[in-house]
């Protein structure tokens, strides 16, 4: 059985670190406060992210990234996109020897609109401490999976024996894990599925229903589709767990953040009184200002993006962003993989 260390001890690092703990892992939860290791280490406990949930005592709490990391040949990385940089930077001063780092997280950078494991690779430039990245993504909340109610993910890294390394590692009764070689596609899939979440949830807030939650979540798809496609995503991921089902769990789960955050905002919150009433991380905010801008550079056409984004840092009404959608030209339905790949005239 491994060591294996885990950056970000909030709900997700938390509850994954359960799921290899239940395999006879010793896990070692690093987080930055010490109270919450103390609470890990006496209680079994981490009442602010998974309430009521007893940790498996495999679970071990650190506060020195040093000794976290000593002779771990596999860490998690799963703290909110914001955090990553810093993250792999304290972790690159105190590696001595290579490693395989899985990341959970799920977003793009704006400014760099860099995914989760191009920010890994660019920080350990130069340096022989890295040896794979993977992205363990899919239909996941942190609640059920401390449950250990049946959930599917997959994990997708350009090595794939780095997959099968980390498949092995989660994979359980309650855990199934599947592997996909295409790291862009799934990287996409589950930073872009809590910008439809926060619109199907700020639409529910509005008082619209059912059509309009299928209407934002197919065409959200498409829109994640034509993103991905053109950043050299395998089509066919965007139909499996880490697109379509992700979409699926985020955009009708009460568990989902990004979902009650926009559900709020439809009901008339600002944006700071939403964020300042979470308590945990809204993804889907960053990530809209990211994809707005990639999917201008990369002139992609994402409308419900766009609109999302015209409400959130532009001061559009809801309501206006919803007749500006419903108003826009004819459109086929359905593209070919061709019309993914040449939108210049878009
Ligand atoms: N929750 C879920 O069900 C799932 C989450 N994810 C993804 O996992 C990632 C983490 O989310 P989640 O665990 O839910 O987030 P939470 O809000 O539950 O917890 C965030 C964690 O990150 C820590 N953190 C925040 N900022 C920093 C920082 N600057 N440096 C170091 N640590 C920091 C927090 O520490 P502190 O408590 O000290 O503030 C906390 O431990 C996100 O990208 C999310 O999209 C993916 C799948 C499922
Ligand atoms: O990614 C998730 C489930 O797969 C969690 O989504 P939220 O961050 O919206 O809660």
């Amino acid at each position: 059985m491994a060591n294996i260390a885990v950056m970000g001890a909030g709900s997700w690092g938390t509850a994954l670190s359960m799921v290899l703990a239940d395999n006879h892992h010793d896990v070692r939860l690093w987080a930055r406060r010490e109270e919450q290791i103390a609470e890990i280490n006496n209680n079994h406990t981490n009442e602010a992210y998974l309430p009521g949930i007893q940790l498996p005592k495999q679970i071990k709490g650190y506060s020195d990234l040093s000794e976290t990391v000593k002779d771990v040949e596999v860490l998690l990385l799963v703290v909110p996109t914001k955090a990553v940089r810093d993250a792999i930077q304290s972790l690159r001063k105190v590696l001595t020897s290579p490693v395989v780092i899985v990341h959970a997280s799920k977003g793009i950078e704006p400014g760099t609109h860099k995914r989760i494991s191009e920010m890994i690779e660019e920080e350990f430039e130069g340096s022989d401490l890295l040896k794979d990245v993977a992205v363990l993504s899919g239909p996941s909340h942190a609640e059920e999976v401390s449950l250990r109610q049946p959930t599917t993910v997959t994990v997708s890294s350009s090595n794939n024996d780095a997959s099968l390394l980390i498949q092995d590692l989660f994979m359980n009764q309650h855990f199934r894990v599947y592997t996909n070689p295409d790291l862009i596609g799934v990287e996409i899939g589950g930073a872009l599925k809590n910008i439809i979440a926060l619109v199907c949830g700020l639409t529910n807030g509005l008082g619209m229903g059912d059509n309009t939650k299928a209407a934002i979540m197919t065409r959200g798809l498409a829109e994640i589709t034509r993103l991905g496609v053109k950043q050299g995503a395998n089509p066919l991921t965007f139909a499996g767990l880490s697109g379509l089902g992700d979409l699926i769990v985020t955009c009708t789960s009460v568990h989902s953040r990004n979902w009650r955050a926009g559900q709020m905002i439809g009901q008339g919150k600002s944006l700071d009184e939403v964020l300042s009433s979470m308590g945990m991380v809204v993804e889907g905010i960053r990530t809209t200002q990211a994809a707005f801008e990639l999917a201008n550079e990369l002139k992609v056409e994402m409308p419900i993006t766009s609109a999302l984004y015209e409400v959130l840092f532009e001061g559009l009404h809801p309501k206006e962003a919803t007749e500006k959608l419903m108003g826009r030209i004819k459109k086929h339905e359905v593209e070919q993989i061709s019309d993914f790949l040449n939108q210049d005239e878009l």
